[in-house]
Formats: structure tokens, C-alpha cells, sequence
């Protein structure tokens, strides 16, 4: 190690180094050039850790980079910290014309949870400022030639590959993780490359079916073209048809799954339009495998696959998917081979066991060189789909295979890096289509295409295979109004929907009667209440408010099986009784659930899963030894392939009826507990995983608002905490709303957070938007 390099890791010990080679300790003996500036600049960032504004980690790369390039003067330890707490924080950039500019970017730099809202900033913008000032560079070309002589950074826009790629790269303005710059050009390249009609065409694009061909089989599986409105439904199945991608977005309950499911049958009749209709019977190989899936006759069917960013989701497509189908089989019998498209997209799963993830890696199984055997890949839920997901789904989706994304672009984004269905549906939401295409539109869905007039607006390359559904079938009551005011952050309308005063006073009614209250300056006790015994309802229309967790610990020990007769039947019959039980279960406690903005403190996760555990224990219902316990719900936060449970999933722990000395337990004592089992939904079945095997778990009494995205409860109980916090926005209050599907309680302890959290909006610093501009 060189003396100066000593130096400066001598004065910022003392932090957790997070990497493999931890940097030798100082000598202490070695004079210390008290006016290194960068030895200065990591005792400043040791500072921002100290105060919680920044996260060790962050620090740690800062210190590693500045290990390995003895070169590199202030500027790289700075940006390489701002880097990774951006990365912490759902960017995959950090954009230094934002940072240098008149207004920091306002994501910078981290606003610790627990800091009252107005001194965390502003100190830290002070800090950060000061910071920035006292570098001998203050452009962006300055900071450009500062992070390229330093040798942990590379220039994106030099074309030569360097035998050690250096771990940061510039990208113009943005200074990137090099994973996320490859993963951000990939998902761009591979979007442009789908959307290419141009040179090596795929058959789908030449052997496009008739305008009156398509025309028909949407007036068979829609109705009649309305007459008062544009239906976007039919405009996304024609759009879907011209092209290998589609992305249809919208709110809850605007159909995306409805229409999706007709889309399918299009897409199938199209296909048996083109190859003929397979032989009954041919090809029940699952999708995936290796088999090319010829009939005896030559024909293929059309391989589908349907998947979702987490097991929840991939259950309710598979459910929606299946009732349309059969719906729409009851009504055109004879127009398709039915039967088949119902088995062929009997399949739903999540991304993860759709690419084949690997315990221990974040390789997949299928990649560029072995890639998925679909012709069609559905995905739900596309706004939970992080940046890297989404590279790895391109990378192994084969060139000529349709991909067809449905989500909401208001909801928050990914957990991880990335806003990706915000970035491709940016500029592709009303913008005008080339006049050949909307000519197509029209006159295959026969009705005039919307064609926006915004001189100057530059579109995106997606914007032809963009179809935003605007009319909400399940929302048209107090829930809706609610996520319409909030959405389009209108307070005063919001407060309307929630029956509270306009301004100052707190509200202090609880409207037992309505699908849609909110409580303000209460403590968290009532929130615990509400969680377990729901709101009294005086209406059976709104009767989903009253569900409560009370309500499934009674689902739980009512419906228990009974262990004589559990012992009389065979293992198949005992595993179908004991799959029945927890299916209701599970199902019971998906009717009602806590969401809350926060972590930390008494209104967040953790403070409130310790008061309802403590609640329930007072009261009995739960014994609880160690962590575990009969009737724990429990939120998996790692992916665990070996085990088949991914992050996000929700179980149960259960635990059955002891059988005495039957051959379940043959061997045991006859009076030993059976072990807690943890149940899950998968797709629509489940399944138990012993609960001493889940390390990676929380209780989920309470989740967050993040973690809830994708699942939807009969009643949603949205919980705010008292003082205004980073994560607080306009899209998480939006989110959590919408999970309710018919009674929805707002909980805020102070209104005028709920006010504040609607005026902000959060944006992530990402170049894939402008990638993606035609
Ligand atoms: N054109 C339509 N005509 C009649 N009913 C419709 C139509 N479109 C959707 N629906 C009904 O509206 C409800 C919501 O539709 P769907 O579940 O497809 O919405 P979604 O956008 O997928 O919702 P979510 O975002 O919650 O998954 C369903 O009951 C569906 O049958």
C-alpha cells in the first residue's frame, strides 16, 4: 500500500468495510498530511454516515475506489458515495448535470428516516453544498476529467474495451454502477430491436391478418364498438397483434387482465389462422421444455407463457386469465381450440421460475444462449420489475417470441434499481402514431384512433406499441374517486373523498358506514384495533371492512382438521384435507390487511407487528415461542430457489393436528407437536415449507406499501406515520389505496402529511427514457 494511500485510510477507520479485502490498518507511526483532500473527503462522508444521511456501504465504496486508485483526487470519493446511495435509493445513476446544477438533484443526499422532516435535508443539502464548493472543480467537464483520470471510472462513449474495465462508468452526465449502464443499454437495445420492423422482418409482421378479419374476431370477443368513447381494449389487442411488444397500462380495475385474455384468444386464433388448428390432444409438454411441440401433422401451438414479479400476482393473473377464458369459451364455443388455450396458459409463475434462478447467483437458467421456448411471454405487474429483471427477461426472450407487459406506471416503482415502466410509457402515452398505423388501428378495432396533436413533443420508439386503458370497471365508487384525486395529487379533492375537513382541524369522524374512512390524530392502538377486528359496518355492501385478523386466527382453529380423521385417511387424502385448511387460511387472512408507509417507529411495520403480537397474545390467540408461532404470517425477504420461495411471498405457519402414532408421525412419541409447517399460495395451489428452514422472513402482520405491491385485500387498512418522511409520495399513497378492492381505511395521525405526501412525486435519475426516444 502506498504512504499516501495509508494516510488517508488511517483517518476514516473505523467504519464496517464491506468488501473482501479489507484495507490493512494504519501505521501509526506514518506522518499524516493533515491537508489531503481526500483523506478530508472521506472523513467528511464518515461524518454523513454518522449523522444518517448517507449508509456505510456508500462509504465503503468510496473507500475501496480510493484504495485502488491512489490517483483519483476528491471528487471520486464523493460521487462513488453519492453513487451507491443513489443506487440504495432506486436510481441507477447518479446524474452530475443535476448535482452540479442550481438545485441538487433532490433525491441527494439520503434523508434519514428518523429525522423530522425539515432538518434532515436542509442540513444535508447545506452539507453537501459546502461540499461542492470547496472542490477545485465545480463543472461538469471538470468533474468528467476529474473521474476519467482517476482510474476507477470509464467514458461509456469510448467505443475501445479495456483489458480492466474500471467498475464506474460516464455516460455523458451520468455516472453509473457498470452493471446497471449494461443492463440500462441492453433493455434499450433489446426494446428497439422488438419494435424494428426493418430489415430481417418476422413472420408476424409480413403475414399481418386483414383489417376485417381482425375487425370480427374483436366484435365477437368485446361487443359492439361503443359509440361514446374510445375503447382502449380493442385498441391494445389490435396494436398487440401488429408487433413483438406491447405494453398496456393503466389503473386498477381498467382491464388490463380482461383484456389480455382476449388478446390471448386473438393472438391463438391468429396463430390457427396461420398454421392451421393442431391435432386435439398434441403437445401437452409443458412450456420451457426442450421438445419443439410438432402435432403428428406438423402443426405447432403457440407456446404461452404467463408470469409475474411475485407469487401473489402470478395467482391472481392465473385466476383472472382462467374465468375470462372461460367466459369467453361459453360464448364462442366453436371459434377456437378452447381446451387448449385454457391448458396452455395454465401456467402462470413468477419471473424467477420462469428464468430459472440459481441458488447462490444472479445468473438465470435461461439466457441469450438458452433461451426461454415461448412464442408469447405475458408479464404482470410490469412496474415491479426492476432494471436488472428486465435485462435478464429480454436477454432470454427469443427475438421472434411476442412480449406483452401489463402494469400500472403510477404505482411506485421496483423495490431495486430501476422505474422501468415508467421510463418505456414516458413518452408513449398520447402521442400521435404515424398515420399509417392509426389507419391500420381504425380499421381493424372500427373506431377513429386518438391522435394527440403536441407539436414538439419527441416520442418514444414504444409509442406505436403503447395503449394506456383509461376506464376504471371496478373503481366507480368512493375508492376510485379517492385514487383518481390522489393520482392527480388534488388534495382538496382528495380530503372530499375522505369526508374530511378541507383544512386545519383534524377530522375526528370515523365513517363506520362507507367503503371508503379516515381516521386522523389517533394513536396507534386504533390502528391495532382496526387491523384486528376491521371497522363495524353498518351495511353489508360494506362488509369487507369488517374482516379483520381476528376473523382468520378463527378461520384458523375452526376449520383445523380433525386429527381422528385426519388419521383415518391415506396420505393423499390427509394432504388434500391439510392443503384445504390452509388455503383457507391464507385466503381469510388475504381478505383485510395493515400497510404502512414506514419501517420504523410506533406507525410503522415493525412498531405495529410488535403491538398486534402483543395484542394477541393478551387476548390469547396466538402462543408464541421463540419468533414462531401458530398463525404467524410471514413476508420472505430473500429468494431462496433451493426452497422454492422468493421475495415477497406471503405465508402462514400451521401447524397439524397430531396424529398419535399415525405414519405421519411413525417413529415419534404420538404427543410431540408436529413441526410449524409455513404455507403458501402458488399460482392456486399450495404448498409448506418446514418453518425452521425459512431464515429470511418478517412477520407481516403489517407490511409496507412497497411489499404489497401486486396483491390486492378485500379491505386495506393504509396507514400514514405522524411526521412527513422520504419515502412518503404521491405513488406510494396512490399504491397502497388501490389495494383495496371494496373498503378502504386511511389512518393518519397527522392530516397534513397525508396533504404534503400527495404534492410530492418521486422521479429516478435512469438514462433508459432518453434511450428510448425516437
Ligand atoms: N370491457 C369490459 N366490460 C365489462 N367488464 C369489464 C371490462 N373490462 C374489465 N371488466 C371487468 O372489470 C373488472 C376489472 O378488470 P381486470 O381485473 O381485468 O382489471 P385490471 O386492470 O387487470 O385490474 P388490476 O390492476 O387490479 O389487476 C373485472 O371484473 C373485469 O371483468
Amino acid at each position: 500500500m502506498s504512504h499516501r494511500m495509508s494516510n488517508r485510510l488511517s483517518r476514516t477507520d473505523g467504519q464496517p468495510d464491506l468488501f473482501e479485502h479489507a484495507p490493512e490498518a494504519a501505521d501509526p507511526v506514518t506522518p499524516v498530511d493533515p491537508v489531503d483532500p481526500v483523506v478530508d473527503m472521506l472523513a467528511e462522508l464518515s461524518r454523513w454516515v454518522e449523522s444518517g444521511w448517507l449508509r456505510a456501504l456508500d462509504l465503503a465504496l468510496a473507500r475501496l475506489l480510493v484504495e485502488q486508485c491512489p490517483q483519483a483526487d476528491a471528487v471520486l470519493p464523493l460521487a462513488a458515495a453519492l453513487l451507491a446511495h443513489n443506487e440504495g435509493r432506486g436510481h441507477t445513476c447518479l446524474p452530475l448535470d443535476e448535482l452540479l446544477g442550481p438545485t441538487a438533484h433532490p433525491a441527494l443526499p439520503a434523508l434519514p428516516a428518523h429525522d423530522p422532516w425539515l432538518a434532515g435535508p436542509v442540513a444535508a443539502q447545506a452539507a453537501l453544498a459546502a461540499v461542492l464548493r470547496r472542490l477545485p472543480v465545480s463543472t461538469l467537464a471538470g468533474w468528467r476529467a476529474s473521474l476519467l483520470a482517476s482510474g476507477a471510472v470509464d467514458d461509456a462513449g469510448t467505443a475501445a474495451p479495456r483489458v480492466q474495465p474500471a467498475p464506474l462508468l460516464l455516460d455523458g452526465a451520468r455516472l453509473y454502477l457498470r452493471r446497471h449502464h449494461r443492463d440500462e443499454v441492453e433493455v434499450a437495445r433489446a426494446l428497439r430491436s422488438r419494435v424494428d420492423t426493418s430489415g430481417a422482418a418476422v413472420e408476424q409482421d409480413v403475414d399481418r391478418p386483414e383489417p376485417a378479419w381482425v375487425r370480427g374476431w374483436l366484435d365477437g370477443l368485446f361487443g359492439a364498438v361503443p359509440t361514446d368513447r374510445i375503447d382502449h381494449q380493442r385498441l391494445a389487442c389490435a396494436t398487440a397483434l401488429r408487433g413483438r411488444l406491447t405494453l398496456i397500462t393503466g389503473g386498477p380495475g381498467t382491464g388490463k387482465t380482461y383484456t389480455v385474455a382476449r388478446l390471448l384468444a386473438l393472438l391463438q386464433a391468429d396463430h390457427e389462422r396461420r398454421h392451421g388448428r393442431p391435432a386435439a390432444g398434441s403437445d401437452d409438454e409443458p412450456v420451457g421444455s426442450e421438445s419443439n411441440g410438432q402435432d403428428r401433422l406438423g402443426h405447432r401451438p403457440l407456446r404461452i407463457a404467463l408470469a409475474a414479479p411475485t407469487g401473489k400476482a402470478a395467482a391472481r393473473l392465473q385466476q383472472s386469465i382462467r374465468s375470462a377464458l372461460e367466459g369467453l369459451r361459453a360464448g364462442l364455443p366453436d371459434a377456437l381450440d378452447w381446451q387448449r388455450l385454457v391448458a396452455d396458459t395454465d401456467n402462470a409463475r413468477t419471473l424467477h421460475k420462469l428464468l430459472g434462478a440459481r441458488p447462490g447467483t444472479r445468473q438465470f437458467a435461461h439466457q441469450a444462449q438458452r433461451p426461454l421456448e415461448v412464442d408469447l411471454l405475458v408479464v404482470d405487474e410490469a412496474s415491479m420489475v426492476h432494471l436488472e429483471m428486465m435485462a435478464a427477461l429480454l436477454r432470454a426472450l427469443p427475438a421472434r417470441a411476442r412480449l406483452v407487459l401489463l402494469g400500472d406506471q403510477d404505482q411506485l416503482a421496483s423495490v431495486e434499481a430501476g422505474a422501468v415502466l415508467g421510463d418505456l410509457c414516458a413518452d408513449a402515452i398520447d402521442v400521435a402514431l404515424d398515420p399509417a398505423d392509426a389507419q391500420w388501428l381504425a380499421a381493424c378495432t372500427g373506431q377513429a384512433v386518438p391522435m394527440p396533436d403536441q407539436p414538439g413533443r419527441r416520442a418514444s420508439i414504444l409509442a406505436a406499441q403503447t395503449v394506456q386503458l383509461r376506464h376504471s370497471h371496478r373503481f366507480a365508487g368512493a375508492i376510485g374517486a379517492l385514487a383518481r384525486a390522489v393520482n392527480a395529487g388534488e388534495v382538496a379533492n382528495a380530503r372530499a373523498c375522505l369526508g374530511w375537513p378541507q383544512q386545519g382541524a383534524d377530522p375526528d369522524r370515523v365513517r363506520h358506514d362507507a367503503s371508503v374512512a379516515a381516521l386522523g390524530g389517533v394513536d396507534p392502538a386504533l390502528a391495532v384495533r382496526v387491523a384486528l377486528d376491521g371497522r363495524p359496518t353498518i351495511s353489508s355492501e360494506h362488509e369487507a371492512a369488517s374482516a379483520g385478523y381476528r376473523a382468520m386466527l378463527a378461520v384458523l382453529r375452526q376449520q383445523r382438521p380433525d386429527a381422528k380423521r385426519l388419521a383415518q385417511l391415506d396420505p393423499d387424502g390427509r394432504r388434500h384435507v391439510l392443503e384445504a385448511w390452509a388455503s383457507e387460511v391464507l385466503r381469510a387472512f388475504d381478505r383485510s390487511r395493515l400497510l404502512c408507509a414506514v419501517r420504523e417507529g410506533d406507525w410503522g411495520v415493525a412498531g405495529l407487528n410488535e403491538a398486534i403480537e402483543a395484542a394477541l397474545r393478551r387476548d390469547g390467540l396466538v402462543a408464541r415461542q421463540g419468533e414462531w408461532y401458530e398463525g404467524r404470517p410471514v413476508m420472505v425477504t430473500r429468494n431462496d430457489p433451493s426452497l422454492g420461495v422468493y421475495n415477497g411471498d406471503i405465508g402462514i405457519a400451521l401447524r397439524q393436528p397430531v396424529l398419535g402414532s399415525s405414519p405421519v408421525r411413525a417413529g415419534g412419541s404420538g404427543h410431540e407437536p408436529e413441526p410449524l409447517r409455513v404455507w403458501f399460495l402458488d399460482g392456486e395451489e399450495v404448498r409448506s415449507v418446514l418453518a425452521s428452514r425459512l431464515s429470511a422472513v418478517e412477520t407481516a402482520w403489517a407490511m409496507t406499501v412497497h411489499k404489497s405491491q401486486g396483491s390486492e385485500f378485500a379491505h386495506t387498512v393504509l396507514v400514514l406515520p405522524p411526521r412527513l418522511n422520504p419515502v412518503l409520495s404521491r405513488e406510494l399513497v396512490y399504491t397502497g389505496i388501490t389495494r383495496a378492492r371494496q373498503a378502504c381505511t386511511l389512518i393518519a395521525p397527522e392530516p397534513s402529511v397525508f396533504d404534503a405526501a400527495l404534492q410530492r412525486r418521486t422521479r429516478r435519475a435512469s438514462g433508459l427514457r432518453g434511450r428510448l426516444l425516437g
